[in-house]
């Protein structure tokens, strides 16, 4: 529940990335001894791994940011059903698994399903590397006597695929070289973890990967990086209610490709060292913006941004070229008022003022969207179902908001 018109102030700070641990956890099962990663977010997606790793035969501890993973006694155990089904980054099981035993068995993950998310690319990576993978009654069971290097180049350019590829490939004979890969900082993150378990990995971050197969992983300790993802959210927030805000304990490099559209919206961005402050302003003017791989604009960031945009004067335009039809939030944002249409891969916005309603969040993204329109309106209270989603991604999101002074509440704790 959201009563709004009240601009945020304050600091708040920022937990570790969402994309980064629900990769890592399943990273630490390639390991022989324990690892400890810290700054974990308090997310429902981790909370879920860990059930999934305990699942499996490994020893997990969590307290405040710190999970400790003893993958000593894991098994492949098959995993058709169950907590897999719950989140999309049960797809890191089948790489993970792969690399270590050779085999897994993993139901088709769950996640936000805002389209059709194919992964043709990490079945055709596991394929390259020697694994047969075939469909069993909606699991993925993947085999292979051995795991051998190969050459990959994706089709698409693939966060998942990328990742996924490198934790089969850490421990498989020979070299393996991803082409055409994906570069956002979550994958730098991983290859940092697996180098650390003493994986040699070179590249990440950039097109090409080179994954050198080595015959054994040990236990290390890893810090995750910042949320860009959940930083961008409290950017846009601070920008759509005028307010003023810093974000703390972030890379600012890793947030540039929003920093620019908001400097050229009018908002007032001051980068500092892990911090960020937005200044909002009384009028913004309209920009067009791709939602584009890393490093261009996020698409997890593209449903946030389209609310910011109906403040803006004039007509935008935000294209997802990433995700063609990932515009559930639109036709609940017209239900506050919001005057936009989508056309292909676009949402053409006209600014203007929103109205509270009754919405509901048919993704994670869109759900923060819905809260950050919420935000902005003055007067009646906008009421959002399917907070549980936002659960998936925001640490704390309810009490942060409090915090910078925002009146919102969730109704059922
Ligand atoms: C857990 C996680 O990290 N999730 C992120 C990850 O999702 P995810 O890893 O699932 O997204 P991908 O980077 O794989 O998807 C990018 C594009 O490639 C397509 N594709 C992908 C794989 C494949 O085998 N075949 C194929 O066609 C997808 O449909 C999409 O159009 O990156 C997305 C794009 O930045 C983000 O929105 C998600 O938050
Ligand atoms: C789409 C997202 O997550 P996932 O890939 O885990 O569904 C997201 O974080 O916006």
């Amino acid at each position: 529940m959201i009563s709004g018109g009240r601009p945020l102030h304050g600091t708040v700070s920022i937990s570790g990335a969402k994309n980064s641990a629900i990769a890592l956890i399943p990273a630490a099962i390639l390991a022989e001894s324990e690892v400890v990663l810290d700054n974990l977010p308090h997310l429902s997606d981790v909370a879920v791994y860990s059930v999934i790793l305990e699942e499996l035969g490994a020893r997990v501890s969590w307290e405040d940011s710190q999970m400790k993973i003893d993958p000593s006694d894991i098994k492949s155990i098959p995993m058709p059903n169950g907590p897999v089904k719950k989140l999309r980054a049960s797809y890191y099981m089948m790489g993970a698994l792969l690399g270590r035993f050779n085999e897994a068995t993993i139901g088709l993950p769950g996640g936000c399903n805002f389209e059709p998310r194919p992964i043709d690319q990490h079945i055709k990576g596991f394929e390259a590397l020697g694994a047969t993978v075939s469909n069993e009654h909606g699991a993925i069971h993947l085999h292979a006597k051995e795991l051998r290097g190969a050459k990959i180049y994706l089709d698409v350019c693939s966060v998942g695929a990328t990742i996924n590829i490198m934790l089969a490939a850490t421990r498989a004979k020979g070299l393996t070289i991803i082409e055409n890969a994906a570069k956002e900082p979550e994958i730098i993150d991983v290859a940092t973890l697996l180098n650390s378990m003493g994986a040699s990995i070179k590249g990440a971050g950039t097109e090409t990967i080179r994954i050198e197969g080595v015959a054994k992983l040990k236990g290390c300790r890893h810090s995750i990086i910042p949320d860009r993802i959940q930083a961008g959210t409290y950017m846009i927030a601070a920008a759509a209610t005028r307010g003023d805000v810093i974000i703390d304990g972030v890379i600012p490099k890793h947030l540039e490709a929003l920093t620019a559209k908001l400097l050229e919206m009018g908002v007032s961005v001051e980068e500092l060292d892990e911090s960020i402050r937005v200044i909002g302003a009384a009028k913004y003017e309209h920009v067009d913006v791709k939602a584009l791989v890393y490093p261009g604009f996020p698409t997890d960031m593209q449903s946030p941004m389209t609310s910011l945009l109906t403040q803006a004067d004039g007509v935008s335009i935000l294209s997802d070229f990433v995700y063609s039809n990932r515009f559930k939030h639109v036709p609940e944002l017209v239900r506050m008022g919001a005057k936009i249409r989508v056309e292909g891969r676009s949402a053409v916005i006209e600014g203007g003022p929103l109205n509270a309603a009754k919405v509901k969040a048919a993704d994670l993204r869109a759900g923060a969207a819905l809260v950050i329109a919420g935000l902005t309106v003055d007067g009646g209270v906008t009421e959002v179902s399917g907070v549980e989603l936002i659960d998936r991604g925001y640490d704390n999101l309810v009490t942060n908001l409090r915090a910078l002074g925002a009146d919102v509440w969730r109704q059922v704790e």
